[in-house]
This record gives C-alpha cells, sequence and structure tokens, in this order.
C-alpha cells in the first residue's frame, strides 16, 4: 500500500503570492523520494506543510494528503499530525547549544516515555535511558556513544550531530521521514557516509523518504523516484533513470544541461 499520498497542494503567502501549486506525489514504504529544483521553487514550503510547521503567515490553502491510509490534510487543513519527522540542513544549529548531547536524548525519551505511559512519568529510570541513549547513538555508526553524550553540539562536527539528529527522528518510530538538504554543507565522505546511513537506517525500519535538495547527484544516488519542482509546481515526477535520460520537461532538461555544465566545471 501507498504510505504517503499528497494531492492539489497549494500554499500561498500572506500577501496571497501563490507559493507552491497543485503539488501530487506519492511515497511507498520503504521508498526515498527526491525533491529537486532550483533555489525558491517550494521544495521546503511543499515540506513543512507535510508537518504542519509553515512559517507565520505561509499557509496550504488546497490540497489533502494521508500517510498510511490516514488523512492528515483535508482542503488544506491539518487534520492532526502524521506520524513524520524532519531533519534539517546545518544540524548543529537544530541541537539544543546548551546541553550535552546525552541530556538531549534523555529528555526525548523521557518525552516519548511519558507520551506512550499516558503522561505518567518516572517509570523509568534515568540510568535505563542512558543505556538506551547510548544504544541509540551505536545505532546511527556513532563509535563512542558514552563520550558523545558527554559533549554539546558545538563541539561535534556536523557530520555527528546529523548522525545524531537522525538517531533523535527516527526513534519515536516515524513512518515518513523528511530529509531537506542533510548532507548540503557537509564534506564529500561525510555526505557520503550519511547518506549511506539514512539509506539503511530507512530500509531497516521500512520507513518512507522525502528527500529535499538541489544537488542532482545525491538525488540520483538516493532515489528510485523523483519529483522535479520550479516556480512551484512539480513539472516531472517519474523515475530517476527517465528524468535523467529522457526527460519530458523543458525545464528538467535546463537543470540537467546546467547541472553537467557545473561537474564538468568542477
Ligand atoms: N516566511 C515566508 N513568507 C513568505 N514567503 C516565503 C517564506 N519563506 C519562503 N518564502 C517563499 O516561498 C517560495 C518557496 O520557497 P522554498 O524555501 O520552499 O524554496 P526551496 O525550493 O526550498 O528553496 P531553497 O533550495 O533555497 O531552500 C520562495 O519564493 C520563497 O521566497
Amino acid at each position: 500500500m501507498t504510505l504517503l499520498t499528497v494531492e492539489g497542494l497549494s500554499i500561498e503567502a500572506a500577501d496571497g503570492r501563490e507559493l507552491v501549486r497543485g503539488v501530487a506525489l506519492d511515497v511507498e514504504p520503504g521508498e526515498i523520494v527526491g525533491i529537486v529544483g532550483e533555489s525558491g521553487s517550494g521544495k521546503t514550503m511543499t515540506a513543512l506543510s507535510l508537518l504542519g510547521l509553515l512559517p507565520d503567515g505561509v499557509r496550504a490553502v488546497r490540497g489533502s494528503a494521508e500517510l498510511g491510509g490516514e488523512p492528515f490534510l483535508r482542503d488544506g487543513r491539518m487534520l492532526g499530525r502524521p506520524n513524520a519527522t524532519m531533519i534539517f540542513q546545518n544540524p548543529t544549529a537544530a541541537l539544543n547549544p546548551t546541553m550535552r548531547i546525552g541530556a538531549q536524548l534523555a529528555r526525548l525519551l523521557a518525552f516519548l516515555d511519558a507520551r506512550r505511559d499516558g503522561g505518567r512519568e518516572g517509570r523509568r529510570s534515568r540510568s535505563a535511558r542512558r543505556d538506551r541513549a547510548e544504544a541509540l547513538l551505536d545505532s546511527v555508526g556513532i563509535r563512542d556513544p558514552r563520550a558523545v553524550m558527554g559533549r554539546y553540539p558545538h563541539q561535534l562536527s556536523g557530520g555527528m550531530n546529523q548522525r545524531v539528529m537522525i538517531a533523535m527522528a527516527v526513534t519515536a518510530g516515524p513512518r515518513l521521514l523528511i530529509a531537506d538538504e542533510p548532507t548540503t554543507g557537509l564534506d564529500v565522505t561525510v555526505q557520503a557516509q550519511i547518506l549511506e546511513l539514512i539509506r539503511t537506517t530507512v530500509a531497516d525500519r521500512g520507513i518512507g523518504v522525502l528527500l529535499v535538495s538541489h544537488d542532482m547527484g545525491v538525488i540520483a544516488q538516493m532515489c528510485r523516484r523523483i519529483a522535479v519542482m520550479y516556480a512551484g509546481q512539480i513539472r516531472e515526477f517519474a523515475g530517476v533513470d527517465d528524468v535523467f535520460h529522457d526527460p519530458e520537461d523543458s525545464y528538467t532538461k535546463e537543470l540537467l544541461a546546467s547541472t553537467a555544465q557545473w561537474s564538468r566545471e568542477e
């Protein structure tokens, strides 16, 4: 069964400017679907709207969406919070700078415990949570979890912080992960490691992913299908091979030509 279905999504700014128009896409369980397009084409607004996280003044005005067969957006209005989560570019900024990594993980685990236990706190001990936090960091390839738990985000590399973010994102058991430029700004080797971590994490758990990127190389490597956005609209939504080798849309052709030019210049 299809995991995520989005239909006719339109988003407007406070001044009535249409930022996204008629977006439709779908994601299968365990599938990574890419959204590409130049800066300002509406990739991030599309992603944020699915989590009900649009900035002030920006709102979805039309469209429906469901996750795992459960509708969570109808006529542009959120009906509830989908079981989905997001990771961003610049993970160091996404973490709390004033708390050690271990404390941030413990707080999240305590919150998830309390939610599962219907608000009753203190059922599980702190040391058990610390063990779970360590196991979580271990599961995202952090070799010395105990040392990392004692550090603040600014004491860790961007790649390490993104591993922490991925651990935090998946621990609640989301069905959908939205990854918005998750490796932009990381050096090439670390980028490859983080992409591999996303790939294995979602495959192991059967999570669907929407991967937002302006980097065609990343998209080609990670996705089976991609949506090409331009000026708020999806111009083409097809298999990666079709889009790369036999694009139908004039904008996609331009995007590919400019990408080929950049790679030749590098
Ligand atoms: N808070 C806001 N209020 C009004 N318009 C906004 C706001 N944030 C972004 N926009 C506009 O929404 C449009 C889509 O932006 P969006 O961030 O989704 O593009 P993007 O494709 O993700 O670009 P980038 O790759 O640069 O992140 C742009 O025209 C942008 O100027």
